[in-house]
């Protein structure tokens, strides 16, 4: 299985395995948990040591490409509240969450080769940043056995019914390709494992690593809603599954407010605190107890789009970056500075995208329909190159996903994995479908915006919006 840059996945990369006793190093991404976790269960297999380590990257913090930093304030809180939880979880079994806060390329030969280790385990990442890390750390101690395994989709790559260059160019080409692949039962968390690796506690680097930082953010009590980590990502998804709101999923998903309007499972399954195959055993026990229905249906649907990303993201590597998408046709979008800042700062002509604006901005959250209707007004309505959007959205996101985000922001900006091209959301009848009453413009802007939208309603916003008046900067 190779991806754009024929890098292999899936695979063990075996440099040496002379050792007898494995000493293993677990390098957590976004796998926060012990349960249905296929590295744990390996290691409790095989390994008689190990080392659990997360390593947090001051660049995360640093504004960055497009002006976005790569983690915010409400993933960085979702994100530290998982590794605790994961972390008390580990010393059930004996066992240690090491927070490094260095890069991963910086710390992990170090920490390798000061502790012998002969194996380093690591999820199966779509992202090409990710993969690129773990290269560099395969290059810098190659004398250690790497292993690889899926953690984060439905399907292993081995699994699927097609090479992954040969992944399909369409949603629904793969979804018909895919619907027949059996996806595996989510498994028990392990049972036991192994003992740590001593620490070497008097290594003034590593004491100095493990020391909490302070360039990392302060992060402050908001957004309560989400809570990060296993147990409270299993109690989501109990929650939801022992109410009736799967059964009626299909008609109320697109409302743009409302925390039963849709699962909410998406921090937890993007950090991997809850895994796609947790969702969907507990998808099919409801069915087998309440019945399947359209909407329970559609929750799989949506699953599968995930699940599209990753194998894209995976098969794309840096093209799903790139302001020409995978086919390399440009947008006719620009850097526009006063546009994305206004955008950003929900003070568009708009109202309907400044509400939603406001909600990411005030919760790190907005529904998929809102995520839609914002993409599609940086793209036509402001004309804004898509790629400021998108690492805006990445940092702001609660739920961010690499694959997931920048593959959505491709396919909106008409440069992805849709062959009709852009997609083009008219505000108008979206506002009337969406929020006819105002009452969501009104919860997030207040009655004023409402009046505003009501003053233009005649013909609302994009025709009564010049934006050649715009500023061209
Ligand atoms: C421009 C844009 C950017 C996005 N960025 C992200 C992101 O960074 N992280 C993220 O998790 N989701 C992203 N999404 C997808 C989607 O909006 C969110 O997954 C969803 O709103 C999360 O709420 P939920 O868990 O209640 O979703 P539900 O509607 O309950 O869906 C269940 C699960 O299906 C998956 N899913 C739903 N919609 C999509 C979709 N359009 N594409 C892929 N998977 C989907 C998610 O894992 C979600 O948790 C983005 C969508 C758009 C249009």
């Amino acid at each position: 299985m190779n991806n754009a840059d024929g890098q292999t996945f899936g695979e063990t990369n075996l440099q040496s395995t002379s050792q007898s006793t494995v000493s293993a190093l677990y390098w957590l991404g976004d796998d926060l948990r012990v349960a249905d976790n296929a590295i744990f269960a390996d290691i409790a297999q095989h390994a008689q040591q190990l080392m659990v380590v997360y390593c947090i990257d001051p660049n995360w913090f640093c504004s960055a490409q497009y002006q976005a930093q790569y983690v915010g304030k409400y993933k960085l809180r979702f994100l530290l509240e998982s590794l605790r939880a994961l972390d008390e979880t580990l010393n059930q079994y004996g066992q240690q969450l090491h927070i490094v806060y260095a890069s991963a390329q910086q710390s992990l030969p170090y920490i390798i080769q000061r502790h012998t280790i002969s194996r380093v385990y690591r999820s199966d990442h779509s992202g090409a940043d990710e993969q690129a890390a773990w290269q560099n750390i395969q290059q810098q101690c190659p004398n250690v056995e790497y292993l690889t395994m899926t953690t984060q989709t439905l399907f292993d790559l081995q699994q699927l019914p097609f090479e992954l260059a040969d992944l399909p160019p369409t949603f629904s080409q793969f979804r018909k390709k895919v619907e027949k692949v059996t996806i595996c039962a989510a498994a028990d968390a392990v049972s036991w494992l192994p003992p740590m690796v001593a620490l070497k506690q008097q290594d003034k680097q590593l004491q100095a690593w493990l020391a909490y930082p302070n360039w990392l953010p302060q992060t402050q009590m908001f957004n309560n809603v989400f809570c990060g980590g296993e147990a409270q990502g299993m109690l989501q998804l109990d929650s939801y599954f022992s109410s009736n709101l799967a059964h009626n999923y299909k008609v109320v998903r697109n409302e743009l407010d409302g925390w039963e309007c849709s699962t909410k499972f998406s921090p937890w399954l993007a950090n991997g605190c809850v895994s796609a195959r947790q969702v969907v055993s507990a998808l099919k026990q409801f069915e087998l107890q309440q019945g399947a229905n359209e909407s329970t249906e559609c929750i799989l649907y949506e699953l599968l789009w995930r699940e599209y990303f990753h194998f894209y993201a995976h098969k794309f590597n840096t093209l799903v970056f790139r302001f020409s998408g995978i086919n390399g046709r440009k947008p006719l979008t620009s850097f526009y500075a006063q546009r994305i800042q206004a955008w950003k700062n929900a003070s568009t002509p708009f109202p309907l995208v400044n509400a939603l604006m406001k909600q990411l901005n005030d919760t790190g959250y907005m529904s998929n329909r809102g995520r839609q209707i914002v993409a599609s007004c940086f793209v036509n309505e402001l004309q804004c190159d898509w790629r400021y959007g998108a690492a805006y959205f990445q940092q702001q996101l609660i739920d961010y996903d690499v694959a997931v985000n920048w593959g959505n922001w491709q396919y909106l900006a008409g440069v992805g994995a849709d062959p009709r091209g852009c997609r083009r959301f008219n505000l108008q009848k979206q506002q009337q479908t969406y929020d006819p009453e105002g009452m969501f413009i009104n919860a997030w802007l207040g009655r004023e915006a409402v009046k505003q939208h009501d003053d233009t309603n005649a013909e609302y916003c994009i025709d009564s919006v010049d934006i050649a008046d715009w500023p061209r900067n």
